[in-house]
């Protein structure tokens, strides 16, 4: 008998492997083709997590709606995704753009217009622009607490709640924001930033509740530290722009030049 079930063990476990991984590419295939032609908005696609996100859903085929500031920067961020070579395996679609300023708030629900007119609907909304403040609470205006809280909550509410109402009559959509570890654990020098943060996951889990009921999906993204160009963009206590590693660049690029 035990030599028996010996034998049955070993292709037993081989076969709950390969059954295991099977799904996980099945997963894997299906979670890609339900990207294709989606219609994906993406706030500070220009840059870092958002042109990262970019790159990732045009891949896959989606349909994306870049936005951000400066239509320069999504212009180069569309042609680089044109040039890319997807061997003709997956459709890929030429980006729109969209350029607005989410510290606006009362631009936003134009931007929102603009965004619905691309095609008609959208099926994920991604909530990734946003700055980072670096600042002692002693030296910092309450202006920039304002500034900081415009950019990183007000913004990706305005938008989300003009984007809402068409998703809630299609009984469809995904919602997505960016928070970060700051959302959940507030650390010293970072006061606008971590409350910004913690604002944003509150009020997006606010909306995962309210919304479920319409089938409405809602995931707030909580990321460690990333290298990009946040912390360079940084506002100080004074609004200023910290800039802190160019310093530190220039410094060591100086220091080599005289060495
Ligand atoms: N990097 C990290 O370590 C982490 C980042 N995060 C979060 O990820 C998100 C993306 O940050 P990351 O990619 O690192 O930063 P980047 O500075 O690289 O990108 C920020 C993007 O936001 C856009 N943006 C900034 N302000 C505004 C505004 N007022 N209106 C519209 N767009 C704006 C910028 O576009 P433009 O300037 O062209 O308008 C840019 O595309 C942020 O919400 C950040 O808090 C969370 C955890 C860790
Ligand atoms: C047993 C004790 C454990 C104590 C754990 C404390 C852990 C604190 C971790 C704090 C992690 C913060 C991650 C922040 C991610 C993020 O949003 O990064 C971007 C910024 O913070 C902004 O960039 P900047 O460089 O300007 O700070």
């Amino acid at each position: 008998m035990e030599r028996v079930l010996g034998l049955g063990v070993g292709p037993l476990a081989a076969g709950t492997v390969g059954l295991l991984i099977l799904l996980k590419v099945i997963q894997r295939l299906r979670r890609k083709q339900n990207l294709q032609d989606k219609v994906v908005v993406i706030t500070g696609a220009s840059s870092g997590l958002g042109k990262e996100c970019a790159r990732v859903f045009h891949a896959a085929g989606a349909r994306l709606i870049l936005c951000g500031r400066d239509q320069k920067r999504l212009q180069d961020v569309v042609e680089e995704l044109r040039n890319k070579n997807n061997n003709g395996k997956i459709q890929t679609h030429t980006p729109c753009t969209v350029t607005f300023d989410l510290s606006s708030t009362s631009l936003v629900s134009s931007a929102a217009k603009e965004i619905l007119k691309c095609h008609g609907h959208v099926d994920v909304l991604i909530n990734n622009a946003g700055i980072s403040y670096r600042g002692n609470i002693l030296d910092t205006h309450v202006s920039v607490q304002r500034d900081v809280m415009e950019t990183n909550y007000f913004g990706p509410v305005a938008l989300t709640q003009a984007i809402l109402p068409s998703m809630v009559d299609r009984r469809s959509g995904h919602i997505v924001v960016i928070s970060s570890v700051q959302g959940k654990i507030s650390i010293p020098y970072r006061s606008a930033y971590a409350a910004s943060k913690h604002a944003t996951q509150a009020y997006f889990d606010c909306l995962r509740a309210e919304v479920d009921r319409f089938g409405l999906q809602v995931s707030v993204i909580s990321p460690g530290y990333i290298r990009t160009n946040l912390s360079i963009n940084a506002v100080t206590g004074d609004g200023s722009q910290y800039g802190g590693e160019i310093m530190l660049l220039l410094s060591t690029k100086l220091l080599f030049s005289l060495y």
